[in-house]
């Protein structure tokens, strides 16, 4: 295992069908970057596409973001499980009966993929957690969603960069945080709020970074990919 290459970086493969998704991957190497399939590419291309990619040797992180009953949610975790990929997740939010529905549904499988929590969305601000009845601001509601994710044995959670410092301490080194909201310095943030550089991420102790446009709408995907490996190059365990 620990001689196997462990890429930080995944690569937000959020298009709108598969040929320009496969158009990029044909320049990845799955030494380099892992690939997440989110709800666009997966509604769009299907599970034939996830497989082709696993096929072709790349971690992938299937992104559905299950929020359903426990015995829905359980069942969809173990179809993702089915396709062989490498990273799954829910929403904490889905609560306690949720979460072990997922994780039972996953446990005792040959490679089952990780499970992990999105906790409070990057796209997320304290008023938008307000108007939807939570009061806490975002880094305390990370932190609570992520002491229930861990408590029904989830593997990591899904934050931002920002809230990656303090979950670091508390939750030790073998806990994934997986962090989305990366924007090198000077990038446009999009819809995105609570960001982070490539560097500010890894420092605060992401275990794995999920960059999108910064890399599939930059005029040259593979050169700003390889900006973002040199600013963390070093940097990693
Ligand atoms: O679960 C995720 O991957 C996710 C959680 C979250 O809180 N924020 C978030 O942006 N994401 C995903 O991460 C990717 C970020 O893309 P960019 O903003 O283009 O870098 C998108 O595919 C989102 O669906």
């Amino acid at each position: 295992m620990s001689s196997q290459p462990d890429p930080r970086i995944i690569v937000a493969l959020d298009y709108s069908a598969a040929a320009p998704a496969l158009t990029l991957v044909r320049r990845l190497d799955p030494t380099r970057c892992r690939l997440k399939v989110g709800k666009e590419l997966f509604t769009a291309a299907g599970p034939r596409l996830v497989e082709q990619l696993v096929s072709a040797g790349f971690g992938v992180f299937l992104d559905l973001k299950f929020h359903d009953i426990p015995n829905t949610v359980g069942a969809a975790c173990r179809a993702a499980a089915g396709l062989g990929v490498w990273m799954i997740n829910v929403h904490a939010l889905g609560g306690r009966a949720m979460l072990t529905a997922a994780a039972e549904a996953l446990a005792g499988l040959p490679n089952a993929p990780h499970l992990v929590a999105v906790t409070v969305l990057t796209s997320m601000r304290a008023a938008d957690l307000l108007e939807v009845g939570v009061s806490d601001t975002p880094e305390e509601a990370v932190e609570r969603l992520t002491r229930l994710a861990r408590d029904c044995g989830l593997a990591g959670v899904v934050c931002s960069a920002r809230e990656a410092a303090a979950l670091r301490a508390r939750h030790g080194p073998g806990f994934l945080l997986v962090t989305p909201g990366i924007r090198p310095a000077g990038d446009k943030a999009h819809d995105q709020v609570r960001i982070a550089t490539p560097a500010e991420a890894v420092r605060a102790g992401a275990s794995h970074l999920v960059i999108g446009r910064p890399i599939t709408q930059a005029p040259d995907p593979l050169a700003a990919l390889t900006r973002i490996e040199s600013e963390i190059e070093g940097m990693l365990p």
